[in-house]
């Protein structure tokens, strides 16, 4: 057996780790060969496609702490959708497919978010590829799944801002914003905010009143607290409803930015001095934290596990302390919200953070 292994989407931290358990159980437990290949689908639409032999790396234990992803990885270029130099779109999709073919692979495993495992879902039906999807995402936003690779780094970083952030604010008399990622999601804000104590918390799921905060941050005030921490997500919107976007190139929107727009108007109406900071993709790269350590480790044998049985089209998850396998199609249904009747939302209103109300447009995304 020959199985590939690519990562796409943005990179993570623990997509080594998950590189690294792949190449063991399948080179260590079945004696099988593993390619990686690069640049996601990119690699496999080159003549010859970009593809390195993963064996030797079966001793290579730097991987498990390593960031990034020695194979590289694309959030751009939809092969179906396919940006050409003249400014068109091609459907270069029969070009990767030849790639896979190329390289002689038996299955394939395609490590990513909601993007890449619908384009690989899709490559899969057309030309009769063997896939198995592993979770991974700082975002968290994959049904199915409790967490996916990244998450939880992603969030350790966000609370050590925080933690950061609130000697400083309460140094200076100030409000500090942190603006953190999560694409359509509130999940990292959500999660580090509980963690880091911010006294509100902007997701994108809930719709937030600024006269509202305003007074919160008021009565923090008059309690007797010289700061206040807020953290929002990128994809929160103005109070028009208006997105702050910093690209929108036809193939995907870039949130960034509405911490410093949110800025402006609080201090304005606080009277209060507010700093703004906007931890970007620092929250993506550096060493996996051990919990991200573990899930790609258990991600990575179960997928392996699922070729050996040839049970294809599944994405692993992790569901009530264990791995579990689902099927992909249960997997690419849009983005996976922040429940506003979850456990999380109950808790940060329960510590008294504000969080605005859940909106009253019902919204289609799957929040399980
Ligand atoms: N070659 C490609 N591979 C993967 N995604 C691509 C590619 N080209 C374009 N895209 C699009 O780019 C976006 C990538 O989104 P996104 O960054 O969410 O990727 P992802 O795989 O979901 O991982 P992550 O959420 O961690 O970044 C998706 O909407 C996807 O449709
Ligand atoms: O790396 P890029 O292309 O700027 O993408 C940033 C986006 O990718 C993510 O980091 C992961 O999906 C999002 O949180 C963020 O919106
Ligand atoms: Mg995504």
């Amino acid at each position: 057996m020959r199985i590939g292994i690519l990562t796409s989407g943005g990179d993570c931290a623990g997509l080594n780790a998950v590189i690294l358990a792949v190449v063991r159980r399948a080179v260590l437990g079945y004696g099988w060969d593993v390619v990686g290949i690069r640049q996601g689908t990119h690699g496999l639409m080159q003549d010859p496609p970009q593809a390195i032999d993963l064996n030797d790396h079966v001793n290579n234990d730097g991987m498990l702490r390593l960031g990034g992803t020695i194979l590289g990885t694309v959030n751009k270029g939809d092969p179906f959708h396919y940006p050409m130099p003249d400014g068109s779109f091609a459907d270069r999709s029969a070009e990767v497919i030849a790639g896979y073919n190329k390289l002689g692979l038996d299955a394939l495993i395609g490590v990513g978010g909601d993007g890449s495992m619908a384009i690989l879902h899709r490559l899969a039906k057309m030309g009769g590829i063997n896939l198995v999807g592993i979770p991974k995402t700082i975002d968290n936003d994959l049904a199915q799944t409790e967490y996916s690779i990244g998450f939880t780094t992603a969030v350790n970083v966000a609370v050590e801002a925080l933690d950061r952030l609130q000697p400083t604010a309460a140094s200076h008399d100030r409000i500090m914003i942190l603006e953190v990622m999560g694409r359509d999601a509130g999940h990292i804000a959500l999660f580090a905010g509980v963690a880091g104590g911010a006294d509100a918390i902007l997701i994108p799921e809930m719709d937030y009143d600024l006269d509202a905060l305003t007074e919160h941050c008021l009565n923090i005030r008059k309690r007797g607290r010289n700061h206040a921490l807020v953290i929002v997500a990128e994809a929160v919107k103005r109070d028009d409803g208006s997105a702050v976007t910093q690209e929108n190139d036809g193939q995907k929107i870039r949130y960034g930015g509405i911490g410093h727009w949110l800025a402006d108007e609080l201090g304005a109406r606080t009277g209060w001095e507010t700093r703004v900071t906007v931890l970007g993709h620092v929250q993506r790269g550096g060493i996996p934290s051990p919990r991200d350590r573990v899930i790609a480790s258990a991600f990575g044998v179960h997928a392996v596990d699922l070729i050996a049985e040839g049970r294809f089209d599944r994405v692993v998850a992790w569901s009530k302390r264990k791995v579990i396998d689902v099927d992909m199609a249960d997997v690419i249904v849009g983005p996976r919200l922040v429940d506003t009747n979850g456990t999380m939302v109950s808790t940060a209103k329960g510590l008294g953070a504000y969080l605005g109300t859940p909106p009253k447009t019902v919204r289609t995304a799957k929040t399980v």
